[in-house]
């Protein structure tokens, strides 16, 4: 018996090898993962991380070398392939290349997990225009895959991916081959398929903006290990490893700045009451008050050369690099007294995050 818990998934101790010829390949190497009901679970990792060979074994896809799964509170590995074909029904996945079939209409599409099952074929009819209207395509039942857009399509598999009324649903790079306004329509059809059914959604992708835009929590993989995990608002203000903080910095569009920022100014050439400075806030501070407690309280000069506000998991989430002009007394305590209210603070004196530290 496993005990009941309230995670969808729980993953203990699993590693998974391929024999490729002689060599073995470890794609996944012992790896823990709980995944609470309900929620929003980004597993993010560049190519050949393991994070699809990960996800495949939630369903037994992919039979793990070693370790135990536990999908729902049963230990699918100990089930009778009824009993398992019956679990699987309830973890749908969707991928980056929709998978549809070309010669069967949207809504054929839409009911073929649901052929060979006991419905009814009207039941099964009225099941997949209501699955087509969820997902916003309800004129589109009698069109064929080839004539609809990426996003339409990915829509599509979606609504499939639903027929089979499943808790979780795992999306693989479901929206890498869209354009970044038709992937966050489908990034809110997905955060309100979480809201509205209560479905657990495990979402592998390797950009961090997708992460940063509906998961509550974030898995970092590499070469086959999480090597960092927690909500996103903490990994994204906190990051542990550097290659969290290299996906962060991407998607956040501060390393591109400070690039950019240090090849057109000249810091060699500052004054010594001068820095240059990056500060990165959660929450209620906001530039203005940044700036404004700067400036009136310790009488030091703040011009911004890059700020930006980010929504993540809901909070507000800022990044500003400015060059700071003071005397050192004021300077010393204005940092003192941000670090305190939770501001970050570095010194980019050779134009990198990873030297000066201001904290
Ligand atoms: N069936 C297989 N046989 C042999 N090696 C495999 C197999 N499937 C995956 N691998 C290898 O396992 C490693 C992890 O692959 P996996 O597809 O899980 O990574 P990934 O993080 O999902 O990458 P991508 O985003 O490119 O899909 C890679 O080195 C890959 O080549």
């Amino acid at each position: 018996m496993t005990e009941t818990t309230t995670n969808a998934i729980e993953l203990k101790n699993i590693s998974v090898h391929f024999n490729n010829g002689d060599q073995q390949i470890d794609a996944v190497k012992n790896v823990d993962l709980t995944i609470p009901r309900g929620d929003i679970y980004g597993i993010i990792g560049y190519s050949g991380a393991g994070k699809s060979t990960l996800v495949r074994v939630i369903n037994l896809l992919q039979k793990p070398t070693a370790g135990t799964v536990i999908v729902n509170n049963q230990k699918i590995q100990q089930l009778k392939p009824v009993e398992l074909r019956q679990a699987r029904k309830k973890v749908s996945m969707i991928f980056q290349h929709f998978n549809l079939m070309k010669s069967r209409t949207v809504q054929g599409n839409v009911e073929y997990p649901l052929l060979g099952t006991k419905i009814s074929k009207a039941e099964r009819h009225a099941k997949a225009l209501k699955l087509l209207k969820l997902v916003g395509l309800s004129e589109y039942a009698d069109t064929y895959p080839g004539q609809l857009s990426g996003g339409q399509k990915q829509r599509v598999a979606i609504a499939r991916a639903l027929a089979s009324d499943p808790e979780i649903l795992i999306s693989d790079e479901a929206t890498s081959a869209l354009d970044p306004k038709t992937t966050k329509s489908i990034l809110e059809l997905l955060k309100q398929l979480n809201r509205d059914l209560n479905l657990t959604i495990v979402l592998i992708t390797h950009e961090m903006q997708v992460i940063k835009s509906i998961c509550h929590n974030v898995a970092v993989m590499d070469a086959g290990k999480i090597i960092e995990r927690g909500p996103v608002a903490k990994v994204f203000t906190e990051p542990q490893q550097k290659l969290t903080n290299d996906f962060v910095e991407t998607s956040t569009n501060v390393k591109e700045a400070i690039e950019r920022i240090t090849s057109t100014i000249k810091i060699s050439e500052f004054k010594a009451n001068q820095e240059l400075m990056y500060f990165n806030f959660i929450g209620n501070s906001t530039k203005q008050s940044v700036v404004s407690e700067l400036s009136q309280k310790y009488s030091v000069d703040v011009n911004i050369l890059f700020a930006n506000i980010d929504q993540i998991d809901g909070e507000n989430v800022g990044y500003m690099i400015a060059i700071i002009t003071g005397d050192l007394a004021g300077f010393n305590e204005a940092i003192r007294q941000m670090k305190n209210e939770g501001v970050k603070t570095r010194i980019l004196t050779d134009g990198t995050l990873e030297r000066g530290d201001g904290q």
